[in-house]
Protein backbone atom coordinates (compact mmCIF):
# COMPACT_ATOMS: atom_id res chain seq x y z
CA UNK A 1 0.00 0.00 0.00
CA UNK A 2 1.73 2.63 -1.16
CA UNK A 3 2.39 6.75 0.36
CA UNK A 4 0.54 8.94 -1.00
CA UNK A 5 1.92 13.00 -1.57
CA UNK A 6 0.85 16.40 -2.74
CA UNK A 7 3.35 18.14 -4.06
CA UNK A 8 3.19 22.52 -3.94
CA UNK A 9 -0.06 22.12 -5.02
CA UNK A 10 -2.29 25.00 -6.61
CA UNK A 11 -5.74 25.33 -7.98
CA UNK A 12 -7.40 28.15 -9.02
CA UNK A 13 -10.52 29.12 -10.62
CA UNK A 14 -10.65 31.65 -13.11
CA UNK A 15 -9.18 34.43 -11.06
CA UNK A 16 -10.21 32.62 -7.70
CA UNK A 17 -7.48 31.09 -5.67
CA UNK A 18 -8.81 27.85 -3.78
CA UNK A 19 -5.49 26.12 -2.87
CA UNK A 20 -2.18 27.44 -2.08
CA UNK A 21 1.10 25.50 -2.36
CA UNK A 22 -0.55 23.30 -0.40
CA UNK A 23 1.88 20.28 0.84
CA UNK A 24 0.77 16.66 2.36
CA UNK A 25 2.51 13.63 2.28
CA UNK A 26 0.93 10.47 3.99
CA UNK A 27 2.27 6.97 4.83
CA UNK A 28 0.87 3.48 3.12
CA UNK A 29 -1.89 2.32 5.86
CA UNK A 30 -2.50 5.40 6.87
CA UNK A 31 -6.11 6.86 7.33
CA UNK A 32 -5.92 10.42 6.55
CA UNK A 33 -8.80 12.86 7.24
CA UNK A 34 -9.21 16.33 5.46
CA UNK A 35 -11.22 18.36 8.34
CA UNK A 36 -12.51 21.68 7.65
CA UNK A 37 -15.16 23.87 7.19
CA UNK A 38 -17.85 24.16 4.51
CA UNK A 39 -15.55 25.77 1.19
CA UNK A 40 -12.04 25.34 2.58
CA UNK A 41 -11.06 23.17 -0.29
CA UNK A 42 -10.87 19.40 1.23
CA UNK A 43 -13.60 18.20 -1.50
CA UNK A 44 -11.49 19.53 -4.35
CA UNK A 45 -8.45 18.15 -2.80
CA UNK A 46 -9.94 14.88 -2.94
CA UNK A 47 -11.31 15.11 -6.22
CA UNK A 48 -7.73 15.60 -7.48
CA UNK A 49 -6.16 12.61 -6.05
CA UNK A 50 -9.26 10.98 -8.10
CA UNK A 51 -8.65 12.29 -11.60
CA UNK A 52 -11.70 14.04 -11.25
CA UNK A 53 -10.79 17.99 -10.94
CA UNK A 54 -7.65 19.20 -12.86
CA UNK A 55 -4.48 20.00 -10.85
CA UNK A 56 -3.52 23.81 -11.72
CA UNK A 57 0.01 23.45 -10.62
CA UNK A 58 1.83 20.55 -8.44
CA UNK A 59 2.13 17.15 -8.39
CA UNK A 60 0.44 14.18 -7.03
CA UNK A 61 2.56 11.03 -5.84
CA UNK A 62 0.36 7.42 -5.32
CA UNK A 63 4.08 5.81 -4.30
CA UNK A 64 6.63 6.42 -6.77
CA UNK A 65 4.10 7.23 -9.54
CA UNK A 66 3.07 10.66 -11.07
CA UNK A 67 -0.77 10.41 -11.03
CA UNK A 68 -1.11 14.09 -11.78
CA UNK A 69 -2.30 13.66 -15.59
CA UNK A 70 -3.21 10.23 -15.48
CA UNK A 71 -7.09 8.70 -15.85
CA UNK A 72 -9.05 8.06 -12.64
CA UNK A 73 -9.14 4.43 -13.43
CA UNK A 74 -5.35 3.87 -13.65
CA UNK A 75 -4.95 5.22 -10.59
CA UNK A 76 -5.20 2.18 -8.60
CA UNK A 77 -8.17 4.34 -6.59
CA UNK A 78 -11.90 2.95 -5.34
CA UNK A 79 -13.83 6.34 -4.22
CA UNK A 80 -17.10 6.01 -1.59
CA UNK A 81 -19.30 8.76 -2.40
CA UNK A 82 -21.75 10.72 -0.51
CA UNK A 83 -24.27 9.81 -2.22
CA UNK A 84 -23.73 6.34 -2.28
CA UNK A 85 -24.40 6.11 -6.68
CA UNK A 86 -25.46 2.87 -6.69
CA UNK A 87 -27.50 1.53 -9.95
CA UNK A 88 -31.30 1.43 -9.10
CA UNK A 89 -31.95 -0.78 -11.96
CA UNK A 90 -28.97 -3.54 -10.22
CA UNK A 91 -29.33 -5.91 -7.87
CA UNK A 92 -27.00 -5.54 -4.97
CA UNK A 93 -24.85 -8.41 -6.14
CA UNK A 94 -25.12 -6.41 -9.78
CA UNK A 95 -23.77 -3.04 -8.43
CA UNK A 96 -21.03 -5.16 -6.07
CA UNK A 97 -19.88 -6.44 -9.42
CA UNK A 98 -20.05 -3.22 -11.59
CA UNK A 99 -16.99 -1.90 -9.41
CA UNK A 100 -14.92 -4.89 -11.18
CA UNK A 101 -16.48 -4.15 -14.40
CA UNK A 102 -13.29 -2.12 -16.02
CA UNK A 103 -10.95 -4.92 -14.61
CA UNK A 104 -11.59 -7.43 -16.48
CA UNK A 105 -11.53 -10.58 -14.59
CA UNK A 106 -12.62 -14.11 -14.85
CA UNK A 107 -15.95 -14.96 -13.25
CA UNK A 108 -15.17 -16.81 -10.85
CA UNK A 109 -13.02 -14.28 -9.24
CA UNK A 110 -15.50 -12.01 -9.46
CA UNK A 111 -17.98 -14.64 -7.86
CA UNK A 112 -15.51 -15.16 -4.95
CA UNK A 113 -14.79 -11.23 -4.70
CA UNK A 114 -18.03 -10.33 -4.11
CA UNK A 115 -18.48 -12.60 -1.71
CA UNK A 116 -15.43 -11.76 0.24
CA UNK A 117 -17.09 -7.96 0.38
CA UNK A 118 -20.72 -9.26 0.96
CA UNK A 119 -19.00 -11.19 4.12
CA UNK A 120 -17.40 -8.39 5.50
CA UNK A 121 -19.83 -5.98 5.33
CA UNK A 122 -22.52 -8.30 6.76
CA UNK A 123 -24.42 -7.97 3.23
CA UNK A 124 -24.99 -11.61 2.35
CA UNK A 125 -28.95 -11.55 2.85
CA UNK A 126 -29.02 -8.54 0.47
CA UNK A 127 -27.22 -9.32 -2.39
CA UNK A 128 -30.38 -10.17 -4.59
CA UNK A 129 -32.32 -7.23 -3.74
CA UNK A 130 -32.30 -3.51 -5.73
CA UNK A 131 -31.03 -0.48 -4.01
CA UNK A 132 -34.31 0.55 -3.24
CA UNK A 133 -35.43 -1.84 -1.06
CA UNK A 134 -32.15 -1.58 1.12
CA UNK A 135 -31.84 1.22 4.43
CA UNK A 136 -29.82 3.95 4.22
CA UNK A 137 -27.19 2.28 6.03
CA UNK A 138 -27.29 -0.61 3.69
CA UNK A 139 -26.64 1.63 1.11
CA UNK A 140 -24.14 3.23 2.02
CA UNK A 141 -22.33 -1.17 3.25
CA UNK A 142 -22.87 -2.08 -0.61
CA UNK A 143 -21.08 1.24 -1.65
CA UNK A 144 -18.18 0.57 0.76
CA UNK A 145 -18.60 -3.09 -0.41
CA UNK A 146 -18.19 -1.68 -4.36
CA UNK A 147 -15.10 -0.14 -3.50
CA UNK A 148 -13.60 -2.79 -1.65
CA UNK A 149 -13.78 -5.37 -4.52
CA UNK A 150 -11.51 -3.54 -6.25
CA UNK A 151 -8.70 -4.23 -3.90
CA UNK A 152 -7.79 -0.94 -4.60
CA UNK A 153 -4.34 0.69 -3.00
CA UNK A 154 -5.96 3.63 -1.87
CA UNK A 155 -9.42 4.05 -0.51
CA UNK A 156 -11.44 7.74 -0.75
CA UNK A 157 -14.08 8.28 0.91
CA UNK A 158 -16.16 11.79 0.38
CA UNK A 159 -18.32 12.81 3.54
CA UNK A 160 -19.85 9.42 3.51
CA UNK A 161 -21.82 9.18 6.43
CA UNK A 162 -23.52 12.51 6.24
CA UNK A 163 -26.83 11.07 4.61
CA UNK A 164 -27.29 8.88 7.68
CA UNK A 165 -28.81 9.37 11.75
CA UNK A 166 -27.02 9.97 14.29
CA UNK A 167 -26.45 6.09 15.80
CA UNK A 168 -26.44 4.97 12.30
CA UNK A 169 -23.45 7.32 12.22
CA UNK A 170 -21.94 5.62 15.16
CA UNK A 171 -22.23 1.85 13.90
CA UNK A 172 -20.49 3.18 10.27
CA UNK A 173 -17.93 4.77 11.98
CA UNK A 174 -16.88 1.61 13.87
CA UNK A 175 -17.30 -0.38 10.64
CA UNK A 176 -14.87 1.66 8.97
CA UNK A 177 -12.61 1.68 11.35
CA UNK A 178 -12.85 -2.06 11.92
CA UNK A 179 -11.88 -2.33 8.11
CA UNK A 180 -9.02 -0.25 8.38
CA UNK A 181 -7.75 -2.10 10.63
CA UNK A 182 -8.39 -5.40 9.01
CA UNK A 183 -7.37 -4.69 5.45
CA UNK A 184 -4.92 -1.50 6.44
CA UNK A 185 -5.18 0.23 3.18
CA UNK A 186 -4.16 3.72 2.76
CA UNK A 187 -7.65 5.93 2.92
CA UNK A 188 -8.14 9.71 2.19
CA UNK A 189 -11.50 10.63 4.06
CA UNK A 190 -13.44 14.28 3.46
CA UNK A 191 -15.56 15.38 5.91
CA UNK A 192 -16.59 18.26 8.51
CA UNK A 193 -17.39 16.15 11.44
CA UNK A 194 -14.46 16.60 14.00
CA UNK A 195 -15.98 12.99 15.95
CA UNK A 196 -15.38 11.35 12.85
CA UNK A 197 -11.82 12.51 12.84
CA UNK A 198 -10.85 12.19 15.82
CA UNK A 199 -12.27 8.53 15.71
CA UNK A 200 -10.65 6.78 12.72
CA UNK A 201 -8.36 9.14 11.45
CA UNK A 202 -4.03 8.20 12.04
CA UNK A 203 -3.67 11.79 10.67
CA UNK A 204 -5.85 14.67 10.05
CA UNK A 205 -5.19 17.71 8.00
CA UNK A 206 -7.28 20.70 9.36
CA UNK A 207 -8.03 22.77 6.56
CA UNK A 208 -9.13 26.84 6.22
CA UNK A 209 -9.54 28.57 3.50
CA UNK A 210 -7.53 26.40 1.29
CA UNK A 211 -4.66 26.03 3.39
CA UNK A 212 -3.74 23.18 5.83
CA UNK A 213 -3.65 24.70 9.17
CA UNK A 214 -1.86 21.64 11.10
CA UNK A 215 -0.99 18.16 9.97
CA UNK A 216 -0.91 15.42 12.34
CA UNK A 217 -2.60 12.75 14.99
CA UNK A 218 -5.82 13.32 16.65
CA UNK A 219 -4.39 13.20 20.04
CA UNK A 220 -1.75 16.17 18.87
CA UNK A 221 -4.51 18.07 17.42
CA UNK A 222 -7.05 17.86 20.23
CA UNK A 223 -3.79 18.62 22.78
CA UNK A 224 -1.58 20.88 21.01
CA UNK A 225 -3.09 23.30 17.87
CA UNK A 226 -0.45 25.01 16.11
CA UNK A 227 -2.99 27.99 16.30
CA UNK A 228 -6.41 29.66 17.54
CA UNK A 229 -8.23 28.40 14.12
CA UNK A 230 -7.66 24.79 15.19
CA UNK A 231 -7.95 25.47 18.93
CA UNK A 232 -11.56 26.98 18.11
CA UNK A 233 -12.51 24.48 15.60
CA UNK A 234 -11.88 20.79 17.58
CA UNK A 235 -13.80 20.44 20.38
CA UNK A 236 -17.06 20.39 21.94
CA UNK A 237 -18.08 21.87 24.03
CA UNK A 238 -14.97 24.53 22.19
CA UNK A 239 -12.06 25.42 24.13
CA UNK A 240 -11.94 28.74 26.15
CA UNK A 241 -10.36 31.58 24.48
CA UNK A 242 -9.49 34.21 26.90
CA UNK A 243 -7.56 37.16 26.23
CA UNK A 244 -4.63 38.05 29.01
CA UNK A 245 -1.64 39.76 29.58
CA UNK A 246 1.69 38.64 30.17
CA UNK A 247 3.06 39.53 33.64
CA UNK A 248 6.80 38.59 34.65
CA UNK A 249 8.34 39.55 38.28
CA UNK A 250 10.43 37.56 40.82
CA UNK A 251 11.29 34.77 37.69
CA UNK A 252 7.34 34.40 37.70
CA UNK A 253 5.41 34.50 34.77
CA UNK A 254 1.57 34.64 35.03
CA UNK A 255 -1.32 35.54 32.26
CA UNK A 256 -3.67 38.16 34.19
CA UNK A 257 -7.33 38.41 32.61
CA UNK A 258 -9.28 41.33 32.59
CA UNK A 259 -11.05 40.34 35.55
CA UNK A 260 -7.73 40.23 37.45
CA UNK A 261 -7.59 35.86 37.82
CA UNK A 262 -4.67 35.00 36.52
CA UNK A 263 -2.64 31.69 35.70
CA UNK A 264 0.78 30.72 36.38
CA UNK A 265 2.64 29.73 33.25
CA UNK A 266 6.41 30.17 34.52
CA UNK A 267 6.78 26.22 33.98
CA UNK A 268 4.37 26.44 30.00
CA UNK A 269 7.27 25.44 28.00
CA UNK A 270 7.05 28.40 25.94
CA UNK A 271 8.56 27.99 21.81
CA UNK A 272 8.62 31.28 21.41
CA UNK A 273 8.79 33.25 24.97
CA UNK A 274 6.57 36.39 25.13
CA UNK A 275 7.50 39.78 25.97
CA UNK A 276 6.24 41.17 29.93
CA UNK A 277 2.83 43.01 28.98
CA UNK A 278 2.42 41.32 25.81
CA UNK A 279 -1.08 40.30 25.02
CA UNK A 280 -2.01 36.28 24.58
CA UNK A 281 -4.92 34.22 24.33
CA UNK A 282 -5.13 31.39 27.17
CA UNK A 283 -7.34 28.16 25.56
CA UNK A 284 -8.68 26.10 28.57
CA UNK A 285 -10.51 23.00 27.49
CA UNK A 286 -13.93 22.61 29.47
CA UNK A 287 -12.96 18.77 30.79
CA UNK A 288 -9.58 20.01 32.30
CA UNK A 289 -11.11 21.84 35.30
CA UNK A 290 -11.64 20.36 38.48
CA UNK A 291 -14.65 19.77 39.82
CA UNK A 292 -16.33 23.34 41.24
CA UNK A 293 -15.66 23.80 44.88
CA UNK A 294 -13.54 21.06 45.20
CA UNK A 295 -10.08 21.17 47.08
CA UNK A 296 -7.71 23.00 44.94
CA UNK A 297 -4.30 21.33 44.30
CA UNK A 298 -1.28 24.13 45.02
CA UNK A 299 -0.24 24.40 41.22
CA UNK A 300 -3.83 25.13 39.74
CA UNK A 301 -5.23 28.44 38.32
CA UNK A 302 -8.46 29.37 40.57
CA UNK A 303 -11.12 31.36 39.67
CA UNK A 304 -13.96 32.69 41.24
CA UNK A 305 -16.79 33.01 39.27
CA UNK A 306 -20.57 33.66 38.98
CA UNK A 307 -22.73 31.07 37.39
CA UNK A 308 -24.83 31.93 34.37
CA UNK A 309 -26.23 28.42 33.43
CA UNK A 310 -25.83 24.88 33.07
CA UNK A 311 -26.77 22.73 30.26
CA UNK A 312 -27.15 18.81 30.25
CA UNK A 313 -27.07 16.72 27.05
CA UNK A 314 -27.68 13.37 28.19
CA UNK A 315 -24.48 11.56 29.91
CA UNK A 316 -22.54 15.33 29.97
CA UNK A 317 -23.29 18.35 31.66
CA UNK A 318 -21.62 22.24 30.98
CA UNK A 319 -21.88 24.57 33.07
CA UNK A 320 -20.98 27.80 32.13
CA UNK A 321 -19.55 30.35 34.47
CA UNK A 322 -19.32 34.32 33.64
CA UNK A 323 -15.57 35.36 33.42
CA UNK A 324 -15.13 38.75 32.16
CA UNK A 325 -17.34 40.11 29.25
CA UNK A 326 -18.18 36.80 28.64
CA UNK A 327 -18.53 33.08 29.41
CA UNK A 328 -16.39 30.06 30.60
CA UNK A 329 -18.16 27.09 30.08
CA UNK A 330 -16.50 23.59 32.40
CA UNK A 331 -17.58 20.20 31.87
CA UNK A 332 -19.39 19.20 35.29
CA UNK A 333 -21.19 15.52 36.42
CA UNK A 334 -24.63 16.01 35.39
CA UNK A 335 -25.99 15.56 39.23
CA UNK A 336 -23.54 18.25 39.95
CA UNK A 337 -24.98 20.70 37.20
CA UNK A 338 -28.35 20.29 39.06
CA UNK A 339 -27.35 21.86 42.13
CA UNK A 340 -25.29 24.85 40.45
CA UNK A 341 -28.22 27.89 40.38
CA UNK A 342 -27.40 30.60 38.20
CA UNK A 343 -25.91 33.36 40.31
CA UNK A 344 -23.97 31.30 42.71
CA UNK A 345 -20.53 31.64 43.16
CA UNK A 346 -18.25 28.52 42.56
CA UNK A 347 -14.68 28.06 42.71
CA UNK A 348 -12.96 25.73 39.91
CA UNK A 349 -9.42 25.30 39.47
CA UNK A 350 -7.44 24.68 35.88
CA UNK A 351 -4.12 22.86 35.69
CA UNK A 352 -1.51 25.02 34.27
CA UNK A 353 0.40 22.27 32.44
CA UNK A 354 -3.33 21.82 30.02
CA UNK A 355 -3.00 25.44 28.89
CA UNK A 356 -3.10 26.21 25.70
CA UNK A 357 -1.12 29.98 24.73
CA UNK A 358 -1.65 31.47 21.33
CA UNK A 359 -0.19 35.29 20.33
CA UNK A 360 -3.09 37.37 20.63
CA UNK A 361 -1.66 39.57 17.07
CA UNK A 362 -0.98 36.35 14.70
CA UNK A 363 -2.84 33.36 16.88
CA UNK A 364 0.06 31.13 16.47
CA UNK A 365 0.77 28.79 19.20
CA UNK A 366 3.45 30.16 21.33
N1 LIG B 1 -16.12 24.15 -10.34
C1 LIG B 1 -15.90 25.20 -9.52
N2 LIG B 1 -15.82 26.45 -10.00
C2 LIG B 1 -15.55 27.50 -9.19
N3 LIG B 1 -15.37 27.41 -7.87
C3 LIG B 1 -15.43 26.18 -7.32
C4 LIG B 1 -15.70 25.01 -8.10
N4 LIG B 1 -15.70 23.93 -7.29
C5 LIG B 1 -15.45 24.42 -6.04
N5 LIG B 1 -15.29 25.74 -6.05
C6 LIG B 1 -14.99 26.60 -4.89
O1 LIG B 1 -13.83 26.08 -4.29
C7 LIG B 1 -13.91 26.21 -2.87
C8 LIG B 1 -13.62 24.88 -2.21
O2 LIG B 1 -14.65 23.98 -2.52
P1 LIG B 1 -14.68 22.50 -1.95
O3 LIG B 1 -15.89 21.82 -2.50
O4 LIG B 1 -13.38 21.86 -2.19
O5 LIG B 1 -14.86 22.76 -0.41
P2 LIG B 1 -15.18 21.74 0.76
O6 LIG B 1 -14.23 22.05 1.83
O7 LIG B 1 -15.18 20.36 0.24
O8 LIG B 1 -16.62 22.18 1.19
P3 LIG B 1 -17.94 21.28 1.49
O9 LIG B 1 -17.73 20.64 2.81
O10 LIG B 1 -19.03 22.30 1.51
O11 LIG B 1 -18.06 20.30 0.36
C9 LIG B 1 -15.27 26.79 -2.57
O12 LIG B 1 -15.12 28.15 -2.32
C10 LIG B 1 -16.05 26.53 -3.82
O13 LIG B 1 -17.02 27.53 -3.99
Amino acid sequence: MPRVSFERIHKTYGAVSILKNLDLSIDHGDFLVLLGPSGCGKTTLLNMLAGLTDVTDGRILIGDRDVTDLDPKDRGLAMVFQSYALYPTKTVRGNLRFGLASARLPAPEMDRRVAWAAKLLQIEPLLDRKPAQLSGGQRQRVAIGRALVKHAEVLLFDEPLSNLDAKLRTEMRLEIKRLHEELNPTVVYVTHDQIEAMTMATRIAVMNGGVIQQFGTPDEIYERPANLFVAGFIGSPAMNLKKARIAKRDGLVTGRFGNGQEIVLTDYGFARAPQDGAEIIVGLRPEYFGPPDAPVNGAAAVFDLPVAHTERTGSDATGYLRFDDGLLSLRVEPGQAARLAGGQKVRVAFPPGKANLFDAATGGRL
